[in-house]
């Protein structure tokens, strides 16, 4: 009988059957600030609110201006997306987590890709794996991209998909809406607002991904997923796994939805501290992202968050994020730079601007200082070397010299599973690798630019599991492959 794929597959890890928190999931520093309740009403701690149900939106831009200049967050009540709907959203999400592993395997987000299943995007800059499986689409493309994760379609593949549009158009107008109130909080005039718009059109070129993630406990196997409408206490672990590192979302805003379940952390300053957002039943929460940031000179800052894992529920919850379209160049509006200040950013692209973040996760660097002005602009995103540097990158399981003879100058990528089949069906793609000569011209330096991507991705995914999966002896056995 042969083994299932996904078991042999370094990308996947079977939160459900683990005793204990591995060391390749075994994070430190997780304590390094202290834990208090945003949800106190009254205390410094407490989580601003915006609630839009009154139609006061002169009350409601001056509710956001104040908590996107202090949190960079808020709660989210009043929105007028149905409570019904959200709660048939976490339904969907459930049913879709709950699939069996070698489904969810079918639907992997390959390296490159934006969309798919697996560990956030994030982690592929950190050696530790996170306590998180989680899915990334774009609404616009569902239906298609859906069949991946059921490729017979069937009731659950149309339910999940009739929800998740549903949804999408209501969050559409949501956004718009939210969108007019950050402009407005702005304290732009109503001509402002407008010019903004008629000019950039933000609103009208505006992109939503959605990413669903589900942390389950470790603590207690086989419990059902928790849905926001079950009546719970919980108790925030403080353990050694982390469902989502500290990070800043990269987009315009976010809105977050979270079960009953809290687990969503918000840092703050002075003295510094982590702020549990509490769950509140048919609320968002809105992130400002760094692009917002940027749009907003720095008036509305991004914020730095991260989500825990529950010790006693599993926790499921829904990022939508809103960003420009990938060509779009975000520079600080000239509405929101106060006269006699220059612009405190560049401009730059989305994807322009993960490469900076990528550079800063890497270095431990700000993303945000990358592309402040002033600062020079080679300071961080990708560069397309115009004249190829002597080449040599090694990684655990690839090394590429360019300087090797013709023949043998093709890269091996492994593909996952192959490890318990016999080696006549190992199922591996090769791609020709650019030599020296190829490299001077522009879209080859790309291609390779983009090959070492996906090298480098697919190594730090397989040397955080292997840490835990592979003895040292299927490690040689794996470099021994590779280099072959
Ligand atoms: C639109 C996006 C924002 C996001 C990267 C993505 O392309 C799709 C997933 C998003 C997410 C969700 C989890 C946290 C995060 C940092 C990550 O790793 O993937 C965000 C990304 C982001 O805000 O940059
Ligand atoms: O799980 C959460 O509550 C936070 C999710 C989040 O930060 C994200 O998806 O970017
Ligand atoms: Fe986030």
């Amino acid at each position: 009988m042969p083994t299932p794929s996904h078991l042999n597959n370094p990308l996947y890890f079977d939160f459900r059957a683990a005793r204990r928190v591995p060391e390749s999931h075994a994070w430190t520093g997780l304590d390094d600030h202290p834990v208090v309740d945003g949800g106190a009403p009254g205390s410094p701690d407490a989580v601003p609110v915006v609630d839009l149900s009154d139609g006061d939106l002169a009350g409601a831009a001056a509710s956001v201006a104040s908590a996107a200049e202090q949190w960079g967050a808020f709660l989210l009540t009043g929105h007028g997306v149905p409570e019904e709907l959200l709660a048939r959203v976490e339904d969907r999400i459930a049913c879709m987590f709950a699939l069996p592993a070698a489904d969810k395997m079918r639907a992997v987000r390959r390296p490159g890709d934006a969309c798919g299943y697996g560990s956030p995007p994030i982690s592929s800059f950190f050696t530790k794996c996170m306590w998180s499986e989680g899915y990334t689409f774009s609404p616009a493309s569902l239906r298609g991209d859906l069949r991946k994760l059921w490729p017979k379609a069937g009731h659950d593949y149309a339910s999940f998909c009739d929800v998740m549009e549903e949804f999408h158009k209501e969050m559409r107008v949501l956004a718009d809406k939210l969108l007019e109130l950050f402009l407005r909080a702005l304290r732009l005039t109503h001509e402002q607002v407008a010019a903004v718009e008629a000019e950039r059109r933000i609103a009208e070129t505006m992109t939503a991904t959605m990413h669903l993630n589900c942390k389950l406990t470790y603590a207690d196997k086989g419990r059902k997923l928790t849905t926001w409408r079950d009546d719970v206490s919980c108790v925030c672990a403080g353990t050694r796994a982390v469902g989502l590192i500290a990070h800043t979302d990269s987009g315009f805003f976010t809105f977050v939805l979270q079960s009953l379940v809290p687990g969503l952390q918000l840092f703050r300053h002075g003295p510094d501290r982590w702020v549990s957002v509490p769950a509140v039943p048919g609320a968002f929460v809105v992130n400002v992202g760094d692009l917002f940031h940027i749009l907003t000179n720095g008036r509305f800052h991004s914020v730095y968050h991260r989500a825990v894992v529950n010790r006693d529920m599993d926790r499921i919850s829904l990022g939508y994020f809103l960003g420009p379209p990938p060509h779009a160049k975000v520079a600080p509006l000239p509405e929101a730079v106060t006269p006699g200040r220059a612009p405190a950013y560049r401009a730059v692209t989305w994807p322009e601007y993960m490469g900076f973040r990528k550079k800063a996760f890497a270095t431990g660097g700000s993303a945000l200082k990358m592309v402040a002005a002033g600062e020079p602009d080679d300071a961080g995103a990708a560069v397309v070397h115009q004249s190829p540097p002597p080449l040599v990158v090694s990684s655990y399981l690839f090394v590429v010299l360019l300087d090797m003879p013709a023949d043998a100058r093709r890269l091996k990528l492994s593909r996952p599973g192959r490890r318990r089949q016999g080696r006549g069906e190992e199922e591996k793609d090769t791609l020709p690798l650019p030599n020296r000569a190829s490299l001077a011209k522009e879209e080859e330096t790309e291609r390779l630019l983009c090959l070492l991507h996906c090298m480098v991705e697919s190594s730090l995914a397989s040397n955080k599991m292997h840490g835990r999966m592979l003895s040292d002896a299927d490690q040689e056995e794996d470099d021994a492959m590779a280099m072959a």
